[in-house]
């Protein structure tokens, strides 16, 4: 759906954004990182014409975006950016409208759009005609989230869309975002710093060093086959947290235990599954044991039987 091939950025002398080429496929969550200055943000513009290659193209549904008009490009496609990014002088209502206006659909259209988008990010209808300042940090991540999603375009770009936030709300927006039926069904591009971010949103990561795409792969993939030793370093400091966000419970599946009990009374767990997630819901809800499926065979799952196969699957990857 958006292919970059070997682009370049050079302001003045300095190269931001140094010959790097990417494949995104439709419905994917890409993830830029990699440290502040990397050039992630050049390339993530470089997507909506907001900065234009020094080198190399981009092609969005097999369409060089260069030849297209870039105004009608950046219609077609959500953004949101660094810091909200919302108008001061326009209410919550009119900040989310912004795209339906310039896309000229009736005003009962709209109002309908917006107070749906408002619900789904859990903004209260008292807002409707409150200005951004009169609103809380996450507030406005919410509204900036909703002003993207407005006009449902297929494709969306986010620079660092819970960067600005507390820990705590960061991880509430986020999970909020992430639960909605468009995070998972739209193209994501993403920007952020954030290494827990990026295992939390990705299908893919793509890590930049310098301005160059060290390695493009999915979480497992970057954390148990890293190409170099700059990959393996990056992810050391928080590296179990990591890997238990990044195998599924389907991965591990030849390494769990075949158990012949009775797992029909057991709650059941679906088998996309992580481990972080496996070992917070038998935390949290006091059982001993879980069940999960797959392809028709059920499988108990315990603390024991989860480290058991995860160290397993580590052995073999
Ligand atoms: N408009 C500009 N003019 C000159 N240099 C720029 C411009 N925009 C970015 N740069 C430089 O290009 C490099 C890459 O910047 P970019 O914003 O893409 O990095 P980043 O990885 O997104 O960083 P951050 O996470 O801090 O936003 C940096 O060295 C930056 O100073």
């Amino acid at each position: 759906m958006i292919e970059a091939k070997n682009i370049t950025k050079k302001f003045r002398q300095q190269t931001a954004v140094d010959n790097i080429s990417f494949n995104i496929e439709e419905g994917e969550n890409f993830v830029l990182l990699g440290t502040s200055g990397c050039g992630k943000t050049t390339t993530l513009k470089m997507l909506n014409r907001l900065i234009e290659p020094t080198a190399g193209s981009i092609y969005i549904n097999q369409k060089n975006i260069e030849e297209q008009n870039a105004e009608t490009l950046r219609r077609s496609i959500g953004y949101v950016l660094q810091n909200t990014g919302l108008f001061p002088h326009y209410t919550v209502a009119e900040n989310i409208a912004v795209v339906p206006n310039l896309f000229k659909w009736n005003k009962e259209k709209i109002r309908l759009r917006v107070e749906e988008l408002m619900r789904k990010l859990h903004l209260s209808k008292e807002y409707y005609n409150a200005y951004p300042n009169e609103l809380s940090g996450g507030q406005q991540q919410r509204v900036g989230l909703a002003r993207a999603l407005a006009a449902d375009a297929a494709i969306l770009l986010m620079d660092e869309p819970f960067g600005a936030l507390d820990p705590i709300t960061r991880t509430k927006v986020r999970t909020d975002f992430i639960n909605l039926e468009e995070f998972k069904k739209k193209t994501i591009v993403l920007v952020t710093h954030d290494v827990q971010e990026a295992f939390e949103l990705a299908d893919r990561i793509c890590l930049m060093d310098k301005g160059k795409i060290i390695q493009t792969g999915t979480p497992a993939e970057l954390l148990f086959k890293p190409v170099d030793s700059f990959v393996k370093t990056f992810f050391d400091e928080q590296r179990l947290q990591l890997e238990y966000k990044s195998v599924t419970l389907q991965m591990l599946w030849q390494f769990l235990k075949d158990d012949h009990s009775n797992t029909s009374s057991l709650k059941e767990i679906s088998s996309q599954t992580n481990i972080w997630q496996a070992l917070e819901y038998l935390n949290t809800n006091n059982d001993d044991s879980v069940s999960t499926k797959n392809n028709n065979t059920v499988k108990e799952i315990n603390y024991a039987s989860l480290m058991h196969a995860f160290n397993q699957y580590k052995k073999y990857n």
